[in-house]
């Protein structure tokens, strides 16, 4: 490793430099020009894939953050559950392959690799064995949607860490697809799911009024909350972050709505929660809690709740315990009917929409012409100044991104 740790804590921001893309070298937020990237690199979380994988997996994510050993422990216990194997790492080997077919239906002859940030293929090696191949333009995909520190910038620290622990950041360049958080090929299959949990509540004879849907998404501390997204401008106290969730969430309905699954007259309650806190009591996280909520349903009249994890791509950990054990506990406590809704995966529509954006970034699309379907997007290509920065974690070189 190079001088990255030292250079982590400097008050100047080191920011992108020296990982700055063609488009930053113009300050421009969009591609400018069509470029030829000969490989796609997914960029994934990572997870343990055996109870001896578990807590070398959880020092890699909290390296160096001060989440304590207790936390440790008891995120620990959920993986053992599932006999020390998270999901996820299956999952995007899922995804590579369902990209790389779809990729190869268009005539798109480029190769996708697959690295993760906390656990192996780590990204250092992928970026590694893409040079060896000879590839030296990759355009990065991260499997998650939103923005925040945790959600983007984060990947973008570990793609620059990788091109500096490799020494390869002279000679390959990583760019980085634009958030896609109000995607279509990303929003349509909630729209689908949302929409048949709805009909089957309606069938079992739940009134639309008495249903409450909670859009679930990973919280994050205030602080990285108000810092998501550009730093020259103003979302509203919860960032970037939770105004693109409400922004979706709100589309969502309103589509249910206009394609006939939720009448006028009893329209089912829906509202943004946040699951997965960690971090100590002291540091405010965003809220409501998701099992909070359920259990004050209800006393609101509530029957039935439809629980939609919006914040994730697949059914990994945070899924499978927080909603599929936790909240669903709750549910049943609170007396509610309850569904939780899927995660895109490899939906067929997620996958075209994920070779949409490739595409799109290829071909410098112009913004104005961009699919989008909230009045946030489309994101951009090149973060801007500040974007999603993080004062705990100290300011990092970061690739994909303009200098501030
Ligand atoms: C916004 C966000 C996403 C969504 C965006 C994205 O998908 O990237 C996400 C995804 C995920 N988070 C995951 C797992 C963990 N996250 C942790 C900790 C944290 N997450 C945070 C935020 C997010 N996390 C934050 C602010 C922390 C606190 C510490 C820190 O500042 O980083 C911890 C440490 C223990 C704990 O504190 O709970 C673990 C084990 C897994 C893998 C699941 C599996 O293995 O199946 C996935 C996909
Ligand atoms: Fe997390």
């Amino acid at each position: 490793m190079s001088s990255l740790s030292s250079e982590a804590n400097q008050d100047e921001p080191t920011d992108v430099v020296p990982f700055a893309t063609e488009a930053s070298a113009s300050g421009a937020p969009y591609a400018q020009a069509p470029t030829a990237y000969d490989a796609i690199l997914l960029a994934g979380f990572g997870g343990p894939e055996g109870q001896e994988d578990v807590i070398p997996f959880l020092r890699n994510v909290t390296r160096g953050r001060g989440i304590p050993d207790e936390r440790l422990e008891e995120v620990a216990h959920h993986y053992r559950h599932f006999g020390g194997v998270s999901p996820i790492n299956e999952h995007n080997r899922q995804l590579r392959q369902a990209i790389e077919d779809e990729l190869t239906r268009r005539g798109i002859d480029v190769p996708i690799y697959w690295g993760n940030r906390n656990w192996a293929p780590y990204l250092e090696d992928t970026v590694k064995e893409a040079a060896a191949a000879g590839h030296t333009r990759l355009l990065g995909l991260a499997t998650s949607a939103y923005s925040s520190y945790s959600s983007c910038r984060q990947y973008r620290e570990d793609f620059a860490r990788a091109l500096v622990s490799t020494d390869l950041a002279s000679t390959v360049r990583i760019d980085k697809i634009r958030q896609f958080f109000d995607a279509p090929g990303f929003v349509e299959p909630f729209v689908e799911s949302v929409g048949q949990a709805l009909q089957q509540l309606t069938e079992e004879g739940i009134p639309a009024g008495s249903i409450r849907v909670l859009f679930s998404t990973h919280s994050i501390p205030t602080d990285d909350a108000r810092r998501s997204g550009p730093r020259d401008q103003d979302f509203g106290p919860g960032g970037a972050y939770a105004a693109q969730h409400e922004a979706v969430a709100e589309h969502i309905m309103q589509r249910l709505q206009s394609d006939g699954l939720i009448s006028d007259g009893a329209l089912p309650g829906w509202e943004v929660v946040y699951q997965s806190r960690s971090g100590p009591a002291s540091q405010p996280w965003l809220e409501p809690d998701v099992c909070d909520r359920i259990s004050q349903l209800p006393q609101e009249s509530a029957q039935a709740v439809v629980i939609v994890p919006l914040g994730f791509l697949s059914d990994h950990m945070e899924v499978m315990w927080d909603l599929d054990e936790e909240a669903m506990e709750a549910a049943e406590e609170a007396g509610l009917r309850a569904i939780r809704t899927a995660t895109p995966g490899v939906h067929p529509a997620f996958v075209r929409g994920v070779v949409d954006l490739i595409q799109e970034r290829m071909d410098a699309v112009a913004p104005e012409k961009r699919e989008h379907l909230t009045a946030l997007g489309p994101w951009f290509d090149v973060c801007r100044p500040g974007c999603c920065e993080n004062i705990r974690a100290g300011f990092k070189p970061a690739a994909a991104g303009v200098r501030p």
